[in-house]
């Protein structure tokens, strides 16, 4: 979180030959709404080597002359973001998912109840964060596939292919992050460490590009037209598109959104009134614990998204923002000259009392347009809260993201009351802002 550099150098502070190169941390709001305003057309960010290696020198076959959203730069990104954009991050075309995806989440609420099931006490295991990825990853891999994988089904055999694509999933954001952040002096161990990521991503390629030319098939045996899946608008394109973007969503879609769930239940299941406040919503707007959601539903669901935002706030994965400098700026006084990797650090911020009046509380009402006390959000400046980033640049996923936490979310509290019997959980930031105990909840069915 950089803390110390904050609290021992102020507003701004520069490393030379930092993890990836020189590198800025910036802390003020006002430079970073600096960086952001000047980050021109093809904004740049530290790209990820795992799948930049995995793109250049594994699978050209199946990239060719297009490029990961998450390890490109420049004109090679703006090409794969136009194509993406008007598919992945329109309104309609996620809204369009309501109903599936909320049957992901009604999965997961059997499979709550299995675990319970197994369970003393009604706590849930240590590897809950494990089943919220397997939510996340079912979620995912239907936009990409068009298709549920069944990752939450109750007796997956170790032999599936399901558990191999699981533990592939597992395995390879393992690898990513240690050849991303913990890069060894010892090439040997490196080039081991790629080669492992190479392997696992590899086991996820193969299976998804076998679900795709299966999918491929099915809509040339179907005629209509109307309603086209996601992967049917990725094939109107091509099939590279389709497998180039399935990966993407699957590098950036299933532990950011596991985590994002996992924390926002933590706050939940310790701060009881905001969870009872809002159960009260949730009882109103789906009077049955299975009564269906629509889009009218999620729309008049306003505490659930302020207790989303604020569970964001609190514990979102983004606890920095990172670009470079694509051209020489002048920032808080100082020139950062092009090249140069830049830290947009939200953590301080997201603390500061200044910015949130009694930030270590959890208190959803902040975010709701009729909340007039001193705890509102309307005097935060507007680049300190930016969960999903910033600009052109910003989280192609964050419409799909929060429509699975609202439905997930929702689904759970309308469904258990949460509890949170231990100490209070201590976060890390690694690659993500994370929580660090295990997700050990105790969970009780609530009355119909
Ligand atoms: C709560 C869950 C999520 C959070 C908090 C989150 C956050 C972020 C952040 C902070 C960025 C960097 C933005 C920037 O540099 O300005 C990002 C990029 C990205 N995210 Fe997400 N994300 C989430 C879920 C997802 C999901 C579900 C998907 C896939 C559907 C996804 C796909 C991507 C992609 C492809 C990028 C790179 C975009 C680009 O560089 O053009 N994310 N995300």
């Amino acid at each position: 979180m950089s803390s110390f550099r904050f609290q021992k150098y102020g507003d701004i502070a520069a490393v030379r030959g930092f993890v990836k190169g020189d590198t800025v941390f910036l802390y003020k709001p006002e430079d970073i709404e600096t960086v952001f305003r000047n980050e021109g057309t093809w904004p740049e960010r530290i790209s990820f080597k795992s799948i930049e290696y995995y793109q250049a020198n594994v699978r050209k076959d199946i990239y060719d002359d297009l490029y990961s959203l998450v390890a490109s730069n420049g004109k090679d990104w703006h090409k794969m973001r136009s194509i993406a954009n008007p598919i992945l991050n329109q309104i309609r075309s996620v809204e369009m998912y309501i109903p599936e995806i909320d049957c992901v989440s009604q999965d997961f609420i059997k499979r709550i109840r299995f675990l319970l099931d197994n369970k003393e006490e009604g706590m849930m295991p240590e590897s809950f964060l494990n089943e919220l990825n397997k939510w996340s990853l079912e979620s995912v891999s239907f936009l990409g596939l068009d298709k549920r994988l069944g990752c939450l089904d109750n007796n997956l055999d170790s032999d599936s292919e399901v558990q191999k694509i699981i533990d592939a999933v597992h395995k390879s954001l393992e690898y990513m992050y240690k050849l991303e952040f913990e890069l060894s002096l010892l090439q040997y161990i490196n080039i081991k460490n790629r080669d492992e990521f190479v392997k696992h991503f590899d086991v996820i390629k193969n299976a998804f590009s076998k679900h795709i030319q299966e999918a491929k098939i099915r809509y040339e045996n179907s005629s209509s037209e109307s309603n086209k899946s996601m992967l049917q608008r990725f094939l109107s394109v091509n099939e590279k598109v389709a497998n180039v973007l399935a990966l993407d969503l699957l590098a950036a879609g299933v532990d950011t959104t596991g985590k994002s769930g996992g924390a926002i239940l933590y706050f939940l299941a310790s701060h009881k009134r905001a969870q009872n406040e809002l159960r009260k919503e949730l009882v109103t707007l789906l009077p049955n614990k299975d009564s269906p959601f629509t889009k009218e539903t999620l729309a008049n669901a306003k505490y659930l998204k302020a207790s989303i935002k604020e569970g964001l706030r609190m514990g979102g994965i983004a606890a920095a923002n990172f670009r470079t400098a694509t051209k020489d700026m002048v920032v808080g006084g100082y020139q950062i000259p092009k090249g140069t990797l830049i830290h947009l650090c939200a953590y301080q911020n997201l603390f500061s009392e200044q910015q949130f009046p009694r930030p270590r509380e959890f208190i959803p009402e902040r975010w709701l347009r009729t909340n007039t006390s001193e705890t509102s959000h309307k005097n935060t400046h507007p680049f300190v809260y930016l969960p999903f980033g910033f600009g052109a640049r910003s989280c192609i996923g964050q419409r799909l993201a929060t429509m699975e936490l609202e439905l997930l979310i929702a689904r759970i509290i309308r469904n258990f009351e949460l509890e949170w019997p231990h100490p209070p959980a201590k976060f890390t930031a690694k690659l993500f802002y994370e929580i660090v105990d295990p997700l050990r909840f105790k969970v009780k069915e609530t009355p119909e």
